[in-house]
């Protein structure tokens, strides 16, 4: 029979994936901060007050006062290759560029801030990527995360007259890759320390109490990570305790608990030594854990008694992490490449 004719000189379409975090300010300085901010806490996903009496407040009070504060924590944490966020995000998609080869056009894009998804998504149509997996870094869905993140992609297709086929990852909280790299990469960090941990405190991003009596999954997913990361360290750790608690308050509502810094009073009251910190909801490093975390953090456990402090490295590009990701992305990549 005669073998069906191939077609060398027609290139198949190109596949993409954009990877997107949150976003970060493009200098440590108050400007750039107030910018970002005014932004980010524009996005009605993200405070879910009515425009009308969130914006004098946010144009009135915290525009004016909070970006310094926060320009100062960010100038903490910056590095030489700018926010610790933008320089992870950034590398995650490089190092998921060589493992996924020629074939897939990988680039990252931010909710807030630059690169936009916007820009990304044009780019990449430019560059002939016909169908594109938006893959939202967040382990654990939220609206104020996941959902947002797909509403600008929605918004982006919306006004393109010839748009890419898409695909959006899912939240991947309890896939078992997920799992394995935090366990395995959080028990390496832990065999590194000098001391022994009694406690590891994984902290996850708080969200106001309210999103979890409106039905957003975040809480329920942060706890089953939680929970599946304990099953499995249980094993390689039997005497660590694990304990969950929520970061990062925001406002004067209620917020998800228990708060972190609460936590961490509360053991070195109880007379917890050696505690270590984990944030397994951050794909990257990032202020929130270098600075809230590593730094402040640091200062309240020690500062009520504590003598051993360890803040653990989210999975960044630890072979793991890119692992997992790579894991991730060719699940869901199945039936185009
Ligand atoms: C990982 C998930 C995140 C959730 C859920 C989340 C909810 C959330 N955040 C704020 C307010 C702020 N968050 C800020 C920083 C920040 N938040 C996340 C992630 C989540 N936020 C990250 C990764 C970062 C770090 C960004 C960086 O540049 O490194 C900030 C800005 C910093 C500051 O001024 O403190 C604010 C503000 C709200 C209100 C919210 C839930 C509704
Ligand atoms: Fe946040
Ligand atoms: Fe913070």
């Amino acid at each position: 029979m005669d073998q069906p004719p191939s077609h060398p000189a027609i290139a198949p379409p190109r596949v993409g994936v954009l990877v997107v975090n949150l976003g970060t300010p493009d200098a440590p300085d108050a400007r750039s901060v107030k910018r970002y901010l005014a932004q980010f806490l524009s996005d009605r996903r993200v405070v879910e007050i009515p425009p009308l009496l969130w914006q004098p407040i946010l144009r009135g009070i915290i525009l004016n006062t909070r970006p310094a504060k926060s320009a100062h924590a960010y100038a903490q944490v910056w590095g030489e290759d700018g926010s610790p966020l933008a320089a992870i995000t950034a590398a995650q998609a490089r190092e998921l560029q060589a493992r996924l080869g020629e074939g897939v056009l990988v680039r990252h894009a931010m909710r807030y801030g630059n690169p936009s998804i916007p820009d990304q998504i044009a780019a990449m149509k430019a560059q002939g990527c016909e169908r594109i997996l938006f893959a939202p870094l967040y382990p654990q869905y939220s609206a104020a995360t996941t959902a947002t993140a797909v509403d600008a992609l929605a918004d982006t297709l919306k006004a393109m007259r010839w748009q890419p086929a898409m695909r959006t990852l899912p939240a991947y909280h309890d896939h078992p890759a997920y799992i394995a790299a935090l366990a395995s990469d959080l028990a390496r960090q832990i065999g590194s320390l000098s001391f022994e941990p009694e406690v590891l405190v994984l902290s996850f991003h708080g969200m106001p109490q309210r999103t979890l009596d409106l039905g957003d999954p975040y809480h329920c997913h942060c706890r089953k990570t939680a929970r599946l990361v304990a099953e499995e360290l249980s094993s390689s750790h039997p005497g660590l305790r694990i304990e969950t608690a929520f970061q990062s308050r925001f406002g004067r509502a209620k917020w998800l608990e228990p708060a972190t810094d609460a936590v961490l009073a509360k053991e070195a009251a109880a007379g917890t030594r050696a505690l270590a910190i984990a944030a397994p909801g951050f794909s990257a490093d990032c202020l929130e854990t270098r600075e809230e975390l590593a730094i402040r953090g640091r200062e309240q456990f020690l500062g009520a008694g504590g003598r051993e402090f360890a803040a653990l490295d989210c999975l960044n590009v630890s072979d793991s992490g890119m692992d997992m990701l790579e894991t991730l992305m060719r699940g869901e990549l199945a039936g185009w490449i």
